[in-house]
């Protein structure tokens, strides 16, 4: 297969049978649909007090909707056309036809035939279609409850990283360059390992940190395939050293993945970049429907912060409060794009979000948190796992970027010779049981 001239292998996709992406659509799509059904059954009554007879209609119609769209996925139909005049909804008829014309003797593109990236994407947009399309149901989010939930249960573990957090900002004046290091290792490591938990892998199923963030690293450090950190510091070190020769602001970009603990373990990051002087300016993107279950939008993002601002936990509330100040001077900016909920591979940035593309190009470096975020880097493609990262991004490199993502998917590239049958051999599980991980950084830098 050929995209802007540069060679990719073939797309993962449930064509082939008994692989991940097949047991994907098989069992856990229609999993994920079965509990949108039932979140909006279990609504009913709030529907009706807010919206009355309406709301219980839009609600019916929904779940009709939804059900039918479930009897597609599973009878393997072909993939419809979106028809609800949204802002999005040509650029993905516009990418069916791109599929089509990619189908094989003009077999229809269909749940177990096309590419597992773009079927999945897609179920995630006509979940969304099906709230479009009744209105009052469009501002709902089927998958709120979960989101708040994994907030709430990971609570302990919020305070303690947040009471790190303060800890650290309190002494950073005495800090050494090599502490300071140090805490910036320990805080990505931390924002990797907050990846965990998501609730798309396990179903929507309860996935949230019970244990201290900080005390459980040493054990994981083992499970990180791939460990660029250091070259991601040098990265910021350099960008600012150019911000103290006056030449430019360092900025950093976090291009999220999910609400609950791992959004709060990006903001602790970002937090602390900030206090160090690594960064001036921290853009964070989210999206702008519910996406992947738990996914952060930005009524997630804002509610985070209120919530952290609210806890009667002190240094929880101090982080809270911090949060709040970068969000209200524009340290901070919450930004969504359309692109990050289309199917496209990263490499059709370039051309397909020419705007997004070009903004990306302003960053100091690029944070892309989560396994669908590598997913769309590598483009979901069977590659072996000692291609060069670089060469699996296939000409995307807006800017120098990092990946921090725990293992969900079976594409990983970037091994070392014999790294993925050694680990075969140990764990046949290990590319999609998220106990392993990798920092995988593209870009220049000097080592420091
Ligand atoms: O939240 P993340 O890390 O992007 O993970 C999303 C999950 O959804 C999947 O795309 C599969 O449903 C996996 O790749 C991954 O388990
Ligand atoms: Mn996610």
């Amino acid at each position: 297969m050929e995209a802007e001239g540069i060679w990719a292998p073939q797309s993962l996709s449930a064509q082939f049978e008994g692989s991940f992406a097949y047991l994907t659509v098989r069992d856990r799509l229609p999993t994920i649909l079965t509990k949108v059904i039932d979140t909006l059954h279990r609504n009913k009554d709030s529907f009706f007090k807010e919206y009355g007879e309406e709301g219980i209609q839009a609600e019916k119609r929904a779940i009709s909707f939804l059900s039918r769209l479930r009897n597609e996925l599973q009878t393997d139909k072909p993939v419809l056309a979106l028809t609800d005049n949204a802002e999005d909804t040509e650029a993905w008829n516009e990418y069916m036809r791109r599929q089509q014309d990619l189908m094989e003797d003009g077999r229809p593109v269909s749940w177990f035939k096309s590419p597992w990236l773009y079927v999945e994407c897609y179920m995630y947009r006509r979940i969304q279609e099906a709230l479009y399309m009744n209105p009052p149901m469009d501002k709902f989010d089927g998958f709120k409850e979960g989101k708040t939930q994994s907030f709430f249960e990971s609570q302990q573990a919020i305070k303690s990283l947040c009471t790190y957090l303060q800890e650290l900002v309190t002494n950073m004046e005495n800090m050494t360059e090599i502490q300071l290091r140090d805490s910036f290792l320990k805080l990505l490591q931390v924002s990797l390992w907050g990846n965990k938990c998501d609730l798309s892998i396990s179903g929507g199923q309860d996935n949230s940190q019970k244990s201290s963030p900080i005390d459980s690293l040493p054990d994981l450090q083992r499970f990180i395939l791939v460990d660029n950190s250091s070259m991601v510091w040098s990265v910021l070190v350099a960008a600012q050293g150019s911000r103290s020769s006056g030449i430019k602001n360092a900025r950093v970009d976090i291009v999220l993945d999910n609400a609950g603990f791992e959004l709060v373990t990006d903001l602790v990051l970002a937090s602390f970049l900030v206090s160090a002087g690594l960064a001036k300016q921290i853009r964070f993107h989210g999206k702008s429907i519910p996406w992947f279950v738990s996914d952060v939008t930005k009524q997630d993002f804002e509610w985070t912060i209120m919530q952290t601002v609210a806890s009667n936990h002190k240094w929880m509330s101090a982080s809270g409060v911090q949060w709040k100040h970068f969000m209200k001077e524009g340290t901070w900016s919450y930004h969504d794009h359309s692109f990050w909920t289309l199917p496209h591979e990263f490499c059709d940035m370039a051309v397909d979000a020419a705007d997004l593309y070009s903004t990306l190009q302003g960053s100091d470096l690029i944070l892309f948190k989560g396994d669908l975020n590598y997913r769309k880097l590598t483009g979901d493609r069977k590659w072996e796992h000692t291609v060069p990262f670089d060469q699996a991004l296939r000409g995307f490199q807006p800017a120098p970027l990092c990946s921090l993502r725990t293992l969900k998917a079976d594409v990983q590239v970037g091994l070392q010779p014999g790294q993925a049958e050694k680990l075969s051999s140990q764990d046949p599980d290990w590319m999609t049981n998220s106990k392993y991980a990798v920092v995988q950084f593209c870009g220049p830098h000097r080592e420091q």
